[in-house]
């Protein structure tokens, strides 16, 4: 039997859960990310609610899932540190560096990744590539600054679109460049932060998984990063 695309999401999304296990304990805060593999990892989470004290959500879309299953949901200014931060990711590659953001949510999962100890990714092995940008890279941008940052991505050599349509949670807006093939992630994702008016980047190499739980159809594999 071949499993479907939301299968495997719900397989890595089991993975994670019983990965998290040792860090479930009454004074533990999670940190949870965003997006349809994250949804299905939060349901099982929200199961386990008794086991662990709150959650700190990486955008409204999270904070309502976790709440609407009665889980606390606690302000990232609240918290000192989580023992486990677990997400999915439009791409990773074999050293645990990520493009975020197909959901929009990137900023403040970058923010909420820094303040974990362990960065757990969840993907379908749909996900895994050599190299990054075949999935078009998303930056969070103040409105203000969207054309400047337009000419810069293509001067980077890129073809960059603003999402229409849609605001972040931050109020900024989104623009996906595409085209690109990222051989120094880390080198881009610093170069990017740097240019005026533009908030966070979806590389997540600065900030990268330590680990990946990855579903294909033989089983859900675990990488270390
Ligand atoms: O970065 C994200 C949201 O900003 C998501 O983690 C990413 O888009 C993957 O989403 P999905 O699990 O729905 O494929």
């Amino acid at each position: 039997m071949t499993l479907d695309a939301n299968a495997l999401k719900q397989a890595a999304a089991q993975a994670a859960i019983d990965y998290i296990e040792p860090w479930l304990k009454p004074d533990a805060v999670i940190g949870v990310g965003t997006g349809s593999t994250a949804d299905l990892f939060i349901d099982l989470l929200c199961a386990k609610r008794d086991r662990f004290k709150a959650a700190v959500a990486s955008s409204e879309r999270t904070a309502k899932r976790l709440r609407d299953g009665l889980v606390r949901v606690l302000e990232l200014n609240e918290v000192t540190s989580m023992p486990v931060y677990v997400d999915g990711a439009d791409e990773i590659n074999p050293q645990g560096e990520m493009i975020k953001g197909g959901g929009g949510a990137l900023t403040r999962e970058k923010i909420v990744a820094s303040v974990s100890e362990r960065f757990v990714c969840i993907v379908d092995a749909s996900k895994q590539v050599e190299v990054l940008g075949r999935f078009p890279l998303p930056i969070e941008v103040i409105p203000m600054a969207q054309e400047a940052v337009l000419r810069k991505c293509r001067l980077l050599g890129g073809e960059p679109a603003v999402r229409e349509g849609f605001v972040t949670d931050n109020g900024n807006i989104i623009v996906d460049i595409s085209g690109l093939s990222i051989h120094n992630a880390v080198g881009l994702e610093t170069e990017i932060n740097q240019w005026p008016g533009v908030v966070t980047n979806g590389l997540f190499a600065l900030e990268k998984a330590d680990v990946a739980l990855v579903a294909g159809q033989g089983g859900v594999t675990l990488v270390e990063h």
